[in-house]
């Protein structure tokens, strides 16, 4: 592998790309799928340079085999946020031996991007829509404004005492009038990370470590008498329900689904938005950090601390109230507030007041999903249009003091509320939502480099109400049924990532391995390798 053709390539540009010149050959390492692909070419006179080195990028080579001409043109009109398969190229070069010190310090990057021409132009998220999050705000000391979940690898819990939730007993969605509208949404859009390759479950040992959790169990090794069968979704069809696989739901899942979704009802989430849990990988039976005293929060949060009171109602007015949400309650993207202010208790129109977007109930049915290489995941059963507000992160608030003393699979639900806070902030006095032991289905919301949900902080409008603020998630995409709902865990490295003047410094900075980090499994062409660190 990396073996490098042809003469020595002529000085670097940023404008000349590595052009896809054939895939050499396939490989799967530890579950994923490494090609072995040809490069070649720095620019018209150097065509006959040519490289070969192994990458982690299943949509590229797809979309080669396709069509091979375009499937690396369009590069030299430069980076967007969304197509900079140039990461994917380093990260799979970092796991060899570079053969030459010229092509060392070489960290050419391929944009591939969509062809105008291209039959599978249409297929291919829009660059902006499935752009890495949100243009989200950042603070000045370029601490993500929005908060940011840690990553660990997760262990099962401890029981905890039980603690009621609180519900807020709100009308009818109206987003979900929109989803109605939109169920034509044609499932050609994107395909769901995980729905490439749907195993049975085997007859065998069955996993019961969370810590195997984001491993191919062992009983799936190719020697065994009990190969899985796989069957792959080649195209979406419009007929969401002929993709829908055997859903194996066994008893104890059943009863963990049923507590939670009679807190949800009580919350007013309607009975068509029910959580089920799913495993068509292995037989861990349910996720096992939950058992019957994890604590399900629909909507709110508990707290551990008391934080100080967020800023009183009347400087919380209740106007401009359309300016982050359109009437059909979807967020519109084109605010520059960092928190969006909703009505709390003290709206004189009370619960028919519209600016409380993100309180209504949910009205997505919601599945928990075990994946092959991420531990257990989320995803919607009903198409999602771009806006579309999902659920909140809920769990128990504590103080960063705290959640810093955390390690390995307690640190791994924690999410910073670190939106506008100075970077020397009295850790005592900031906060952190922790999902560990309480929470709900958002806390199976998996990183990736290329996401299609983003968070978005909101206040109401009354002090407590919200502690400080509420995290909610929104799809900044639409998102056909069942594909994975996936966030950037931290956007502040994806914008730097995709920053010109920070490329060359930061993707190496970012790609290099710190201690005890976790590979990240995303399968994007935008991966950075790992996933984000405390
Ligand atoms: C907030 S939890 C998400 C739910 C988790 N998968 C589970 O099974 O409970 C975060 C943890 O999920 C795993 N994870 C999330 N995204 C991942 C990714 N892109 N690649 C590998 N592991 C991931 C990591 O173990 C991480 O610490």
């Amino acid at each position: 592998m990396g073996r490098r053709k042809g003469r020595t390539p002529p000085p670097e540009s940023d404008t000349e790309p590595y052009e896809l010149d054939a895939v050499v050959g396939e490989e799967v390492r530890n579950g994923v799928t490494f090609f072995l692909v040809r490069w070649k070419g720095y620019g018209p006179e150097s065509d006959d340079w040519k490289k070969e080195e192994d990458v982690q990028a299943p949509e590229l080579v797809e979309r080669f085999r396709a069509e091979p001409q375009n499937a690396t043109q369009g590069a030299s009109s430069g980076p967007s946020a969304t197509d900079m398969a140039g990461t994917v190229s380093a990260f799979g070069r970092s796991n060899r031996k570079r053969s030459s010190n010229n092509e060392g310090k070489r960290k050419k990057a391929v944009y591939p991007e969509k062809s105008p021409t291209s039959p599978l132009a249409s297929k291919l998220p829009d660059s902006k829509q499935a752009s890495s999050g949100l243009p989200l705000p950042e603070n000045d000391n370029g601490v993500p404004a929005i908060g940011s979940i840690y990553a660990s690898p997760p262990i099962a819990s401890a029981p905890v005492s039980r603690l009621p939730a609180r519900g807020f007993a709100g009308r009818g969605n109206r987003v979900d009038d929109t989803v109605a509208d939109n169920a034509a949404l044609t499932a050609s859009q994107h395909a769901p990370p995980d729905s490439g390759t749907v195993v049975r479950p085997l007859a065998g040992k069955p996993s019961n470590s969370f810590r195997d959790a984001n491993k191919r169990p062992r009983s799936l090794s190719l020697d065994t008498a009990e190969t899985p069968s796989k069957r792959k979704f080649t195209a979406f069809s419009e007929d969401a329900a002929a993709l829908v696989p055997t859903k194996i739901v066994d008893a104890h899942a059943q009863v963990i689904a049923d507590e939670w979704n009679e807190v949800a009802r009580q919350s007013g989430v309607p009975e068509n938005a029910k959580i089920t849990f799913i495993n068509e990988i292995d037989h861990e039976p349910v996720p096992p950090d939950i058992n019957t005293l994890f604590t399900y929060l629909e909507k709110d949060c508990l707290s551990s601390v008391q934080v100080p009171n967020p800023p009183k109602a009347e400087t919380m007015p209740c106007i401009g109230r359309h300016s982050a949400f359109t009437d059909e309650g979807l967020f519109t993207f084109d605010t520059n507030c960092k928190i969006i202010i909703e009505c709390g208790q003290d709206c004189s129109a009370a619960s028919s007041c519209e600016n409380r977007v993100t309180q209504l109930p949910r009205t997505i049915p919601i599945e928990i999903f075990k994946t092959a290489e991420r531990g257990w995941a989320a995803r919607s059963a009903v198409p999602l249009v771009r806006g579309q507000v999902l659920g909140l992160y809920t769990g128990l608030i504590i103080s960063r003091t705290t959640a810093s003393k955390l390690i390995g699979a307690d640190a791994a639900y924690i999410f910073q509320l670190d939106m506008d806070e100075p970077q020397d902030a009295d850790p005592s006095l900031v906060y952190s939502v922790d999902a560990f032991r309480s929470g709900n289905w958002t806390r199976y919301i998996n990183h990736s480099c290329s996401p299609n949900t983003a968070i978005i902080t909101v206040a109401r409008g009354s002090a407590h109400e919200s502690l400080p603020y509420t995290l909610a998630f929104v799809a900044t995409q639409n998102i056909v049924p069942l594909a994975e709902l996936t966030l950037d865990y931290d956007p502040s490295e994806a914008k730097k990532f995709a920053e010109k003047k920070y490329r060359e410094k930061s993707r190496s900075k970012i790609l290099k391995r710190k201690r005890n980090q976790t590979p990240c499994k995303c399968g994007t062409l935008q991966c950075r390798g790992w996933l984000p660190q405390m």
